[in-house]
């Protein structure tokens, strides 16, 4: 078996991807000698025992980050100023931190400063998740085949980032290095935007007469349904991205908003080719999505 490609790795906030992360790391022998697991409450510190996906679960994110030669930030992001404020002076020479954050300009915003010299920090986004939190939300094959986008600040230790690709790979994932803005704009436009569609219309039609209400949920088709799936995401984490991505999102809110204006005019002045037109490209994306996959 190939050598683990860190001795001790210490994952801060153990929910879907800090425990996924442990599952992984603990089923495979190539990650990681020793996994630290630090959980906020000792309640989620207790289940991660009891699941055992972890060699040492601390509550103090100080004594979880301890001689660890790299930290993975797994918290909601509104979370990582703070938690790298406590950490940061704890953090061990040479070891890396990273961190699995929706977001990325915020995070380097947030992070960057608490990184004391001689420690490398390359952030990182997995593209894969579920609406489901928690540490039992976690699974060993989340990540498998999914992106994971890396947007190292520029100067940044190139063996470190190896690193993380590395580490990333043995999850299952496929790395691409991104600019941190770049990367912002790109994940307003595929996940951030359709969440907040789902949240919205899902709240108009909870506004709806009782009635009708009941209706949607009899009657919900898979439209609706997929949507209710998206919406059922957890508000904290959402909360934080929303707030940490705001010139993007309200960016691509904006495009959205024009087109789904020119989209009601259609409507209203019955534009059928045009009507006709947008689904047809719905189709086309839809289908090339397919193809990607596939491939
Ligand atoms: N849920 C998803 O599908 C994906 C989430 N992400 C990112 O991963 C990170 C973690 O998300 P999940 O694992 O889904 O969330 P989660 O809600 O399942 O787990 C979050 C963990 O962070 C801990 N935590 C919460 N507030 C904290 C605080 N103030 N200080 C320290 N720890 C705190 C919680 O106790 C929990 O263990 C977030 O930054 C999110 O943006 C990235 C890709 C996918
Ligand atoms: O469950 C879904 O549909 C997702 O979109 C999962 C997801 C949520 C947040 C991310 O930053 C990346 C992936």
């Amino acid at each position: 078996m190939a050598e683990p490609v860190f001795e001790r790795l210490a994952l801060v906030g153990a929910g879907l991807i800090g425990s996924s992360i442990a599952r992984i790391a603990r089923a495979r022998g190539d990650i990681a000698r020793v996994v630290v697991v630090n959980a906020r409450t000792e309640k989620t510190l207790g289940r991660i025992a009891e699941l055992g996906i972890a060699d040492v679960c601390e509550i103090d994110p100080v004594r979880a980050v301890e001689g660890a030669d790299c930290v993975v930030l797994c918290a909601p992001v509104g979370a990582y100023a703070s938690l790298a404020a406590a950490i940061g002076p704890h953090l061990a020479p040479g070891a890396i931190i990273t961190d699995v954050g929706s977001t990325k300009q915020s995070v380097i915003r947030d992070v960057g400063p608490h990184v004391p010299q001689g420690v490398h920090f390359v952030p990182g986004h997995p593209m894969a998740g579920t609406e489901f939190s928690g540490p039992d939300a976690g699974f060993s094959e989340l990540f498998e085949g999914r992106w994971c986008l890396l947007t190292p600040p520029v100067g940044t230790d190139a063996a470190a980032v190896q690193r993380i690709k590395a580490f990333w790979e043995r999850c299952g994932a496929t790395v691409s290095i991104m600019d941190p803005e770049h990367h912002d704009r790109v994940v307003a436009i595929v996940s951030h935007l359709p969440h907040l569609i789902a949240f919205t219309i899902c709240g108009t039609a909870d506004d709806l007469a009782d009635e009708t209400r009941k209706e949607v949920l009899q009657f919900a088709a898979s439209g609706f349904r997929d949507f209710t799936r998206i919406a059922a995401s957890d508000p904290v984490m959402w909360r934080d991205v929303f707030l940490n991505n705001r010139e993007a999102l309200l960016e691509m809110l904006a495009r959205f908003t024009e087109d789904a204006q020119a989209m009601a005019r259609a409507v209203r002045w019955g534009d059928a080719s045009y009507i006709e037109d947008k689904v047809m490209r719905g189709r086309k994306i839809r289908q090339a999505l397919i193809d990607i996959n596939q491939a």
